[in-house]
């Protein structure tokens, strides 16, 4: 940034994907979901800076060359639903020009046999038959939004990116949007998905990471995360108590500036679970990246009591 400032976007995200699995990543708004998902696909702005590795089928994707990126990752290898779809469609195209290109390219039908595999495609993500002639910014937010999720699925990417998938969709779009995500992973495939729509997560992850503050804090089963237990990071815990079904009450504070982030644990300042360890960064170990995460039997004994308070 301007002034030599950095802004430390990602900074510890490891993990795997295996075929035919869905993993969830989660946490507040700018702690740094997007980014991660961009730096798989070569998509960051040029003065950022990568370090790393992460591959897909064998191809490193930190560092590919524009070459490598346009003709055998973006949209081959890794596909993408874009946060923004509205943004990242063709403005001056209609929908149905953009499936029936996005179609002859990745699966080499011909011109016609693209224009009636468009419905169909269209049909994959619920975007109407009838609204193919339209522009993007003829759409709603919701249908730009199936628009993007029909060109992501086409490819059948090994690796798909689904980063808030289910965005200004109502309940009943959101499960069958998610359903049609999750049948991605059918045959092998990965669906790494970027949602603050826990209750999407929950119908379809397998695993849940927790992101705050560029780092992965928790990574874990779906079953437990959701379940009797739940997580063992405290702001995972917060995460979750946040939802109106549950506590209702959201975690205290803001998460710190990503420019200036504390040398020990970012969590710290707002954890009522914090002590003095906390002012040297917690590895991440065992699945969590705390110093005194809640072990499963307080959880349990943590949840049986909410239940008799309730
Ligand atoms: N081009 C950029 N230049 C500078 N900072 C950036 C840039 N892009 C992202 N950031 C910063 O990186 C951080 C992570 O952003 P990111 O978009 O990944 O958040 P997010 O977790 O996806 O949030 P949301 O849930 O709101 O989409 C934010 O603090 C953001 O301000
Ligand atoms: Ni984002």
């Amino acid at each position: 940034m301007r002034g030599g400032r950095h802004v430390a976007a990602v900074s510890g995200a490891s993990f795997d994907l295996a075929a035919g699995e869905c993993l969830a990543l989660v946490g507040e708004s700018g702690c740094g979901k997007s980014v991660l998902a961009s730096a798989l696909l070569g998509l960051l702005p040029g003065n950022a800076q990568t370090a790393g590795t992460a591959t897909v089928a064998g191809t490193e994707l930190l560092g590919a060359d524009e070459h490598t990126l346009a003709l055998t990752v973006r949209g081959r290898l890794v596909g993408l639903v874009p946060q923004s779809p509205a943004a990242h469609l063709t403005p001056v195209r209609t929908v149905g020009a953009q499936i029936e290109e996005t179609l002859r390219e990745l699966t080499g039908l011909s011109r016609k046999a693209a224009r009636s595999a468009a419905v169909a495609a269209a049909e994959r993500a619920a975007f109407p038959a009838d609204h193919l002639d339209r522009y993007p910014h003829e759409l709603s937010g919701g249908l730009a939004q199936r628009a993007a999720t029909a060109l992501a699925l086409i490819g059948d990417a090994p690796l798909l990116l689904a980063d808030e998938p289910t965005t200004g969709l109502d309940r009943d779009l959101v499960n069958r949007t998610a359903d049609e995500l999750r049948r991605h992973t059918d045959d092998g495939r990965a669906l790494l998905m970027i949602t603050h729509d826990l209750a999407a997560a929950e119908r379809i992850a397998d695993r849940v990471a927790v992101m705050y503050a560029g780092r992965i804090v928790e990574l874990t089963g779906a079953r437990g995360f959701f379940g009797e237990s739940g997580p063992r990071h405290p702001y995972a815990r917060g995460l979750l108590n946040a939802l109106p079904e549950r506590d209702f009450t959201a975690v205290p504070g803001l998460p710190p500036e990503l420019s200036d982030l504390p040398e020990g644990c970012a969590f710290a300042a707002r954890c009522d679970r914090a002590g003095e360890r906390c002012a040297v960064r917690p590895a991440f170990t065992d699945g969590v990246a705390c110093h005194h995460p809640v072990t499963p039997a307080a959880a349990r004994a943590a949840s049986t009591k909410d239940v008799h308070r309730a």
